[in-house]
């Protein structure tokens, strides 16, 4: 083999490596409505990637095509180099990859705790014949989960919030609680959809401190957000999407001082 071709391969192995989600040519369509439009894009491994566009551009539909809420009609989807494209939000999750919705999921008559028990993906006591066959292994990681939400509800100092029923809480606190339950699943990269839209700036800044934690840790975010102060301030890259295909990508400098996406936005009515 030549030195070339084991540069050439080295190389190609790398930058596969550094990618951690890769979206090529997705399309989809509402009737007539092509809401993605031949978009293509990638998040690095280790980043917090931003993904900013005006109302209606796509964004959300991008989230749910990626993480198997929605089938694409063309393109791909890649997660730690496997094709997830068209599978199912549980298989999508068991490569890596958790979503968290602009509006939180319903949780009424449970406490934060309990809220935060019904998070893990695919805990074992979920499964009625393992109740028969393996009941050990069922009381074991019943165990794990309870000592996993008691440390990850300290790590996000929401603990004094156990006990409380979840639909007590702020709209900010519950925002809290969904990156903490969303972390109990140990996502290597994790999709949050406006983390901060209608939080106050105390918990805004306490969510950034988190994310960064949790990103200085190992894990890799996605965030689609309308609060260009937080997400210029939390993400590099930022990508724009603009009626369903991307319009750029670069750092927040590049993205404030470019005039393609200021028209963008003051065309769609802004954010
Ligand atoms: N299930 C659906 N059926 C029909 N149209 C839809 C559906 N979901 C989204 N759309 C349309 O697709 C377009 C893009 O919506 P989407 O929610 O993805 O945009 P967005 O960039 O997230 O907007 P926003 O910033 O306002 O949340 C909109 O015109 C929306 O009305």
């Amino acid at each position: 083999m030549s030195e070339s071709t084991v540069n050439a391969q080295t190389n190609a192995h790398m930058s596969k490596g550094d990618v951690l989600m890769r979206v090529e040519d997705l399309q989809k369509s509402f009737g007539a409505l092509q809401v993605t439009d031949h978009a293509s894009f990638a998040v690095e491994r280790g980043s917090i990637t931003g993904l900013i566009g005006p109302n209606g551009a796509g964004k959300s539909t991008m989230f749910n095509l990626i993480s198997g809420f929605y089938q694409p009609e063309g393109g791909s989807v890649e997660v730690n180099d496997a094709d997830v494209t068209g599978m199912q939000p549980y298989e999508v999750a068991e490569h890596g990859l958790i979503r968290t919705f602009q509006t939180p999921r319903k949780v009424e008559g449970m406490t934060v705790r309990e809220a935060m028990l019904v998070g893990p993906q695919n805990q074992p006591g979920e499964s009625f014949f393992e109740l028969f066959t393996a009941p050990s292994r069922v009381g074991e990681a019943e165990r794990e989960n309870l000592d996993r939400v008691e440390q990850v509800l300290e790590e996000f100092e929401i603990d004094h919030l156990a006990t409380q029923p979840a639909t007590d809480l702020s709209g900010g606190q519950m925002k809290l609680v969904e990156l903490a339950r969303a972390m109990l699943a140990k996502p290597d990269i994790l999709l949050l959809d406006e983390p901060v839209a209608g939080v106050n700036p105390t918990l805004a800044n306490k969510l950034a401190d988190q994310i960064r934690r949790l990103n200085e840790a190992g894990t890799t975010f996605l965030i689609i957000e309308h609060d260009m102060d937080f997400i210029m301030n939390l993400a590099d890259p930022i990508i724009v999407l603009d009626q369903g295909s991307v319009l750029t990508e670069g750092t927040p400098d590049d993205i404030r001082a470019n005039e393609r996406v200021i028209d963008a936005y003051l065309g769609g009515g802004g954010a």
